[in-house]
């Protein structure tokens, strides 16, 4: 059964280039919230601390709060991109991403054999996946772009072909920055019913965004980080109220 069962989940990360002494110094000495010194000596960002919660089969989440706060690194560790360095996590289900729109693409490969490689990554045979490009670029609108290295697409293009290619399966468990809801007009008209779909055959969404009516209309329940903390977790509106 689809769940995400977060235990004392903890994220830190290393800054290596804190190594100096006397910058590491000036910035511990500040008595920082979030910066620490660790057991080997170097500087870490806490970007998450001792998260507990528990998601089951329904559930749309919206991860909310402020610049900084961990939403992103929540999200990252739940598609399995960052390791713990304290606590449990269980993600059960097959995961969809649309995190980082550059993400588990070949910079050097056209829009088009992405495409292809992913579909024989998922196991469809070579013809299946070429039919497969052919309707996923369709939909992706790049037009003549879907044959060239995706080195050169745009940010915008990116994150058409990556919308495109997430629709490609059906996720039990939907990770979702806002990035993917703020493609250009004429696309996400089209893109909208699309993800309402991808939306709706998914058994968990976690969505993190810092738009409130995104939240309201696509999630039921909230979970509000500070500093890379929970500080308040429940339905939406309760969770909104509280801010
Ligand atoms: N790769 C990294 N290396 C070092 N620190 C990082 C890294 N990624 C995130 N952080 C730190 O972790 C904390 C949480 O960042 P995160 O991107 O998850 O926040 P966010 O809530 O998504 O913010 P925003 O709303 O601005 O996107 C921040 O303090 C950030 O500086």
């Amino acid at each position: 059964m689809p769940h995400i069962l977060a235990d004392s989940l903890t994220i830190e990360f290393p800054l290596y280039h804190m190594a100096a002494r006397s910058l590491k110094k000036r910035i511990l000495s500040r008595s920082p919230l979030r910066l620490r010194e660790d057991e080997s000596h170097r500087v870490v960002v806490s970007a998450l601390r001792d998260l507990n919660f528990r998601i089951d089969r329904g559930e749309r989440v919206a991860l909310v709060g402020h610049n900084g706060a961990g939403k992103t690194t929540l999200l990252r560790t739940l598609a399995g991109v960052y390791e713990p360095v304290g606590g449990r996590l269980e993600v059960a289900g097959l995961i969809g991403s649309l995190i980082d729109p550059s993400a588990g693409m070949d910079q050097e490969s056209t829009g088009r054999e992405n495409i292809v490689l992913r579909g024989l990554y998922r196991g469809l045979s070579e013809a299946e996946s070429e039919a497969m490009a052919e309707e996923v670029g369709a939909f992706s609108g790049l037009g003549e772009f879907l044959d060239v290295p995706v080195r050169t697409y745009s940010a915008g293009m990116q994150v058409r072909l990556s919308f495109a290619m997430a629709t490609m399966i059906e996720p039990e468990v939907l990770l979702m920055d806002e990035w993917f809801l703020a493609g250009d007009a004429a696309f996400m008209e089209k893109a909208r019913e699309k993800l309402a779909r991808l939306v709706g055959s998914a058994d968990i969404l976690v969505l993190a965004t810092h738009d409130m009516a995104v939240v309201r209309e696509w999630c039921t329940r909230a979970i509000r980080l500070e500093a890379g903390r929970v500080v308040a977790d429940g339905p939406v509106e309760e969770v909104l109220e509280e801010a």
